[in-house]
C-alpha cells in the first residue's frame, strides 16, 4: 500500500484467513487501497490504524475456522469501534441463516462463498457509496447553526454575512470605534456581542440599550446615572448604564434617536473619559467601548443638523454595513431551521423540517423584519403546527403573490392556491398519495395528475 493510495483511493480491510483468496481479493479492488487481515486481533489492529470505510468479513475466522463464532465476535468488536464502517459478512454454504443474524447484528449486507468477483464488487462499491453519502450528511449537519457557534452565536452561510464578522473579529482588539449599519432585525446586537466577546474586554460587562425605545427624558439619566435627589423621584443614587459596562461594551443602538443635548454630553464623554451623574458635583472616571448601531441615514443627519458632525466621527471610525436577510443567500432557510429546531426542542416536540413549499415561500420572501420576522414567525408555527413538516401556511407565507409580485390573472392565482393545497397535503401526510388525495378530496388518478401538472415528484 503506498503513500499515495491512503490519501486518495478509499481503504477496504479485507478480514479473511484463506492466503488464496486473500490474494484474489486484493487483486480485485485495484480501486480500492486494500488492507488484509487473517485474524481477528490483526483485523482490530488495522480498523483502529487505518479506519477502513468497508470491511469484508469472513464469519469461519481461526481458532473456529469451520464455524462461526470468531466471526461473530469480530463483528461485534469491529462495530463497538466503528459503528459508522461498512461490513459486509462472507458466508459459506447453508450459512444464510448466520448472515441475517449477522445483519441483525449491525452488519451491513453478506454475499454467498464461493466468492462472485462481480456480485462483491457491486456490494463493496454501493457500500462505499453509501457510506460516503452518510460521511457527507454527518458533516453538513456537524454545520448544521446551534451547534457550530460562529461570532456571538451568529448563523450564517452567506458569503456577504462572513465578511462582515470577518471585520468585526478584526476590529474586536483594535481600539477604535464601529458603527454597525444596518435594518431593523438584521442581527445589529448579536453582532456588537460577539465584537465583545472577540475583544480584550470580554471579561467585562455587554450592556445594550436601544435609544429610540427610551423616552428623551429618560434617557440621560438611563446613559449617565443620577444621585439620589437629583431630581423629583430620584430617590437612590443609580449608575447609568455606561458605567455599569466599565472594563467592558455599551452597545447604543439606534443612535440617531439621540437628541442633541445629549448628543454633547456623550461627545464629552468619548473625549474625555469621564461622565458626571445627573446631579454629581464631581467626574467619574470610566473605561466603556462605545459600540453604536443605527437604521438611518446619519450622513442626512449630521447634514441637515439632526447629528452633531464630531459625534458621528468620534463613533464611526469603523462603518460596517450589515446586509439585510433578503440579500444573504440560502441564510433564510438556514436559519429557519435552526429556529425550528431550537423551539421544537424547546417546546419538547420532535424533529420538524420545512415542506418543500416552506422552503419555496422561505426563499421568495423579502423579508422586511429581516431575522426577527423570521425567527417569530417559525417560533408561531413551531406551536401551531401538527403535521411533521411546516408549510408555507403554518408560517403565513402563503398569501397569493407572496413575494412574488401581481398576479397575471384568476387563473393564476388559482394554479397557485392548488399548487400549496397540494403541497400542503402531501408534507401533511408525509407523502402518502392515498392520504393526501383523501384529505384533498380527490381521487388517487387525479392527484397523480395534478401532482406532474404542478411538478411535485410521485
Ligand atoms: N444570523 C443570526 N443567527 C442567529 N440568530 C440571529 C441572527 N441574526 C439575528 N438573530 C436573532 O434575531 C433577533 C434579532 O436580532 P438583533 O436584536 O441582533 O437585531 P438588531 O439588528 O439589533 O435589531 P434592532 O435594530 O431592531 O434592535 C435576535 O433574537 C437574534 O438573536
Amino acid at each position: 500500500m503506498s503513500r499515495m493510495d491512503t490519501i486518495t483511493k478509499p481503504k477496504l480491510l479485507i478480514v479473511e484467513d484463506d492466503p488464496g483468496l486473500q490474494r484474489q481479493l486484493r487483486w480485485a479492488y485495484e480501486d480500492y487501497s486494500t488492507m488484509v487481515a487473517g485474524s481477528r486481533e490483526e483485523a482490530l489492529t488495522l480498523l483502529r490504524a487505518e479506519e477502513p470505510a468497508v470491511i469484508t468479513l469472513d464469519l469461519g475466522l481461526p481458532p473456529d475456522p469451520d464455524g462461526v463464532s470468531e466471526g461473530f465476535r469480530t463483528l461485534k468488536e469491529i462495530l463497538a469501534l466503528a459503528p459508522q464502517a461498512k461490513v459486509i459478512i462472507a458466508s459459506g454454504h447453508n450459512e444464510r441463516e448466520s448472515a441475517l443474524t449477522a445483519i441483525a447484528a449491525g452488519a451491513w449486507d453478506f454475499y454467498q462463498k464461493p466468492v462472485d468477483f462481480d456480485e462483491l464488487g457491486a456490494i463493496v462499491r454501493r457500500a462505499f457509496h453509501v457510506q460516503a453519502l452518510e460521511a457527507e450528511n454527518r458533516r453538513l449537519m456537524a454545520n448544521v447553526p446551534g451547534e457550530v457557534t460562529m461570532l456571538g452565536g451568529l448563523i450564517t452561510a452567506a458569503p456577504e454575512m462572513h465578511k462582515v464578522t470577518r471585520t468585526i473579529e478584526k476590529v474586536a482588539s483594535a481600539n477604535v470605534s464601529v458603527m454597525l449599519l444596518g435594518a431593523s432585525g438584521t442581527g445589529k446586537e448579536l453582532l456588537a456581542k460577539g465584537l465583545h466577546e472577540a475583544s480584550p474586554r470580554a471579561k467585562g460587562s455587554f450592556i445594550a440599550i436601544n435609544c429610540a425605545a427610551i423616552p428623551d427624558t429618560l434617557l440621560e439619566s438611563e446613559l449617565f446615572g443620577h444621585e439620589k435627589g437629583a431630581f423629583t423621584g430620584a430617590v437612590k443614587t443609580t449608575e447609568g448604564k455606561i458605567e455599569m459596562a466599565d472594563g467592558g461594551t455599551l452597545f447604543l443602538d439606534e443612535i440617531g434617536d439621540i437628541p442633541l443635548p445629549l448628543q454633547v454630553k456623550l461627545l464629552r464623554f468619548l473625549q474625555e473619559r469621564v461622565i458626571e451623574r445627573i446631579g454629581g458635583r464631581k467626574p467619574i472616571p470610566v473605561d466603556t467601548r462605545i459600540v453604536c448601531a443605527t437604521h438611518r441615514d446619519l450622513k442626512a443627519m449630521v447634514a441637515d443638523g439632526s447629528f452633531r458632525e464630531d459625534l458621528y466621527y468620534r463613533l464611526a471610525e469603523i462603518v460596517v454595513p450589515i446586509p439585510g436577510l433578503a440579500e444573504r443567500p440560502g441564510d433564510a432557510v438556514l436559519l429557519a431551521r435552526h429556529f425550528l429546531r431550537k423551539y421544537g426542542k424547546e417546546m419538547g416536540v420532535g424533529a420538524r423540517d420545512l415542506s418543500p413549499d416552506a422552503i419555496a415561500a422561505v426563499e421568495a420572501w423579502g423579508w422586511p423584519g429581516n431575522v426577527r420576522e423570521l425567527e417569530n414567525r417559525v417560533k408561531r408555527a413551531a406551536i401551531m403546527a401538527e403535521g411533521k413538516f411546516i408549510t408555507a401556511a403554518d408560517l403565513d407565507l402563503d398569501e397569493p403573490g407572496a413575494g412574488e409580485g401581481d398576479f397575471i390573472n384568476l387563473r393564476a392565482v388559482r394554479d397557485a392556491a392548488e399548487k400549496r393545497a397540494i403541497g400542503h397535503a402531501l408534507s401533511v401526510c408525509e407523502h402518502n398519495i392515498s392520504a393526501a388525495a383523501r384529505m384533498l378530496g380527490v381521487s388517487r388518478p387525479t392527484l397523480y395528475d395534478l401532482m406532474k401538472q404542478h411538478d411535485f415528484s410521485a
